[in-house]
């Protein structure tokens, strides 16, 4: 196991080399909880569709701003329930009530922001429809 301070020993000197790094560091996280998570991969190709889906209908700044607030919305939710899985599975490998509450509730949080963002989906297109 590599020491928390040898990482941090090696760390940018200047303030905007450390936010560098960390924007890095969030995009490492992205970009591994798209390499391992099937439903953030789902998420991504719905969020494309409804992005082909709003490009087609031309709608307007208002229903971009709710459509993408949803979509990113869904993909965070996605993200801390990635972290929560992770660190349940480091805390406590062996089964246990307790994280599968844990993990339980953090996948309803995904849950209900795809139901939220499928209910404004369905609003605009509705309303660009109508
Ligand atoms: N250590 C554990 N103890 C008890 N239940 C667990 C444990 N690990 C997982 N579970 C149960 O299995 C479910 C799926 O957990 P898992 O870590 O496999 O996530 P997953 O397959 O990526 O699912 P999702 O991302 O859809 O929530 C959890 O919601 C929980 O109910």
């Amino acid at each position: 196991m590599i020491p928390l301070d040898r990482e941090t020993a090696a760390a940018p000197a200047s303030y905007l080399g450390r936010r560098l790094r960390s924007f890095g560091h969030a995009l490492h996280g992205i970009g591994h909880m798209v390499a391992t998570q099937p439903h953030a991969r789902l998420h991504l190709l719905a969020a494309g569709l409804v992005v082909a889906g709003g490009w087609a209908l031309s709608i307007d700044a208002t229903d971009w701003m709710v459509v993408v607030l949803a979509c990113g919305l869904v993909l965070a939710m996605e993200a801390v329930n990635t972290a929560v899985e992770h660190l349940c599975d480091v805390v406590c490998p062996t089964w246990s009530e307790d994280v599968r509450r844990a993990k339980d509730v953090a996948a309803g949080a995904v849950l209900i922001a795809a139901i939220a963002a499928a209910v404004v989906g369905l609003l605009v297109l509705t309303k660009t429809a109508g």
